[in-house]
C-alpha cells in the first residue's frame, strides 16, 4: 500500500512542535506493515539545506502563478517529495511566522499550494510512475488536500485528515477564496465556507473520509463545546468517521541507553546511572546542588500548556524543597513570569529560552519529574520521552495525557501499574496538590524507584497506533 503523507513539518528536517515528531517517525512504525509512506512537505530553506542527494521528479508549471518543483530525497529513511517554490517558501523565518514572530500575511496561499499539490500529486500525473493509494492529511495546513482532490483528478482515492491540535483552524477572510482556485460551490457550508471566512481545517474534516486525532479521550473532548473550539457541531455530525489513535514515540532517537545528547547512558535495572545526567543538569541551569527532587517543563510557553500555572506556584514548589529548570518559548508574559521566577530562587529554579533540542533530551535524563499542566492535550509527548528516560510525567488529566499516564494513587501503586501523576481540576491548586504527592512519593526510595521503572517498561512505541493507522487505512480502501 502507498500512502501520501502531506505536512508542514517534519523531524528531522523542520520542526516546531510535536506535529514534526509525529509525520517524522509514523512511517518507519508503518513499513512492516507493507505500508509505504512518501511525505510531502515544503522547501523550506532549513529542509532543502539539509538534503544531501535530491532529485527532480517532477514539476508544475504554475501552482498559484508560480512555477514549482517536486523533488524526492531520502534522510534517515524518511522517503521525502520537497515542494521547492522559493516565492512562497524561501524566507528568512520560520515555517509560519517571519523574523519578528509575525505570521506570513500569504499563509493561506503558502499553505494552499502545498494542498494543492498534494492534490495533483495523488492525481498520478505529477511525479511519474506513482500514485498513492491513500492521502494521510495533517492539521489546517494541508487540510485543503482532500478539498482539492474532492473536485479534483484523485476524488476516488481515500483520504484521512488527522486533528493534532483543533486550536489552529486556518481561518482566513472570505476574501481569499477567490484565490484558491476552487470551484464557487466549495464555498458553502458542505466545503471551506466557516462562519463567513474560509476555514481550511473545516474543509478537510468535511471533505476527508476518515478522521483522527491522536488520543481517544481528545476524540471524546472535541465533541463537545469545551474542546470543540467551534468545530464540535461539524464533528458530531461525523462522528462515525471519527476516531482517536495514540501516538506513539521514536524508540531510536528517545532512547536512554544509546542518546548522544546525555551525559551517562541508562536503564530500568541502572537507575544510579541518572545520577550523572542530574549533576550535568544541575550545571547547565546553575542550580545548588542537593537532595531534592528537580521537576522540569520542556513547552511552548502558552496558556494550553499550562504555563501560567508554574509560573504561579514555582515560589511554593521551592518552598516545598523541590527545584525547577525550565527549556521553553512562546508568549513574552509567560517567559517573562517564569524569568522573574528564577531570579527570585537562583540556585532553586533555573531557565533557558528558546528552542534546544539535545538540552530537552537532558532534562528528560537528568530531572525526577515533568511537570504538564496542560489546559487541553490532544496526545502529548514529553510524558511518553519522560516515561522512558525514568522522568516520571506529573500531568493534568486530559486529553492523551490521562491516556497514557497511570495515577499513582493506592490501588495503582498496589497494581504496580503507575506510571506519573494526574490531577484535576486544572488550576493552580490542582497542580499544587500533586506537586505535594509528588514530595511525598519521592521521600520513599522504594514508591519513587517503582514508578520510574513501572513508566520505563510501559509501551510507548508505535506498535499499537501503527497497526491501528494500517487497519484504518485498509478499512478505507476495502470500502472502495
Ligand atoms: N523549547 C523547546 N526546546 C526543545 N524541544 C521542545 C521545546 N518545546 C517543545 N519541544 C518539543 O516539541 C514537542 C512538543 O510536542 P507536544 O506533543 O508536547 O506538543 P505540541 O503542542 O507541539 O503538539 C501537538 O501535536 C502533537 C502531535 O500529535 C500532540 O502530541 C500534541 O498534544 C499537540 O498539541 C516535543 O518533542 C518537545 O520535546
Amino acid at each position: 500500500m502507498n500512502v501520501l503523507s502531506v505536512a508542514s513539518e517534519v523531524y528531522p528536517l523542520i520542526k516546531t512542535g510535536g506535529l514534526a515528531d509525529v509525520v517524522g517517525a509514523l512511517p518507519a512504525a508503518l513499513l512492516p506493515h507493507g505500508v509505504k509512506t512518501r511525505t510531502l512537505v515544503p522547501g523550506y530553506p532549513a529542509v532543502l539545506q539539509k538534503l544531501k542527494k535530491k532529485k527532480k521528479v517532477g514539476s508544475f508549471e504554475n501552482l498559484f502563478g508560480n512555477p514549482a518543483t517536486v523533488l524526492a530525497a531520502e534522510i534517515d529513511g524518511l522517503d521525502l517529495l520537497v515542494l521547492d517554490l522559493p516565492e512562497l517558501y524561501a524566507r528568512d523565518g520560520g515555517p509560519y511566522v517571519d523574523a519578528t514572530g509575525r505570521d506570513y500575511v500569504d499563509n493561506f496561499r503558502r499553505f494552499a499550494a502545498l494542498s494543492l499539490a498534494a492534490a495533483e500529486i495523488a492525481g498520478g500525473d505529477v511525479v511519474s510512475g506513482w500514485k498513492p493509494d491513500i492521502v494521510h492529511a495533517h492539521d489546517w495546513q494541508t487540510a485543503l488536500t482532500p478539498v482539492y482532490m474532492h473536485f479534483g483528478p484523485a476524488a476516488a482515492t481515500p483520504t484521512v485528515m488527522t486533528i493534532h491540535n483543533i486550536a489552529f483552524q486556518g481561518q482566513f477572510g472570505a476574501l481569499v477564496f477567490p484565490e484558491l482556485a476552487l470551484p464557487a460551490e466549495a464555498f458553502s457550508m458542505q466545503f471551506v465556507e466557516y462562519y463567513g471566512d474560509v476555514g481550511f481545517l473545516k474543509g478537510g474534516l468535511q471533505t476527508a473520509d476518515a478522521i483522527t486525532t491522536v488520543s481517544p479521550s481528545y476524540a471524546q473532548e472535541i465533541l463537545t463545546p469545551e474542546f470543540g473550539m467551534g468545530l464540535e457541531g461539524l464533528l458530531k455530525s461525523r462522528v462515525a468517521d471519527l476516531s482517536g489513535i495514540v501516538n506513539g514515540i521514536d524508540a531510536d532517537i528517545w532512547d536512554p541507553q544509546t542518546d548522544p545528547h546525555i551525559a551517562q547512558h541508562f536503564s530500568a535495572t541502572s537507575l544510579k546511572q541518572r545520577a550523572a545526567n542530574r549533576r550535568a543538569l544541575e550545571e547547565r541551569f546553575g542550580l545548588e546542588k542537593g537532595n531534592g527532587p528537580i521537576f522540569c517543563v520542556v513547552s511552548r510557553l502558552t496558556w494550553q500548556k499550562g504555563m501560567d500555572l508554574v509560573a504561579e506556584i514555582a515560589d511554593e514548589l521551592v518552598a516545598m524543597g523541590g527545584k525547577l529548570v525550565v527549556l521553553g518559548s512562546g508568549d513574552a508574559a509567560l517567559e517573562g513570569a517564569l524569568l522573574a521566577a528564577a531570579s527570585r530562587h537562583r540556585g532553586h529554579i533555573g531557565m533557558v529560552t528558546g528552542y534546544n533540542e539535545p538540552l530537552s533530551h537532558l532534562m528528560q535524563a537528568g530531572s525526577d519529574a515533568i511537570l504538564i499542566p496542560s489546559r487541553f492535550e490532544p496526545c502529548g509527548l514529553t510524558q511518553l520521552y519522560g516515561l522512558r528516560y525514568g522522568c516520571v510525567p506529573v500531568v493534568a488529566r486530559t486529553g492523551g495525557l490521562a491516556d497514557t499516564i497511570i495515577d499513582a494513587n493506592e490501588a495503582g501503586l498496589a497494581a504496580k501499574v503507575a506510571t506519573g501523576f494526574q490531577f484535576t481540576p486544572v488550576n493552580a491548586d490542582g497542580l499544587r496538590l500533586a506537586i505535594r504527592r509528588v514530595l511525598r512519593a519521592y521521600s520513599e526510595p522504594k514508591v519513587w524507584s517503582k514508578i520510574q521503572t513501572q513508566g520505563m517498561k510501559s509501551d510507548v512505541s508505535w506498535a499499537t497506533s501503527a497497526e491501528r493507522y494500517v487497519s484504518l487505512y485498509s478499512g478505507l480502501l476495502g470500502k472502495g
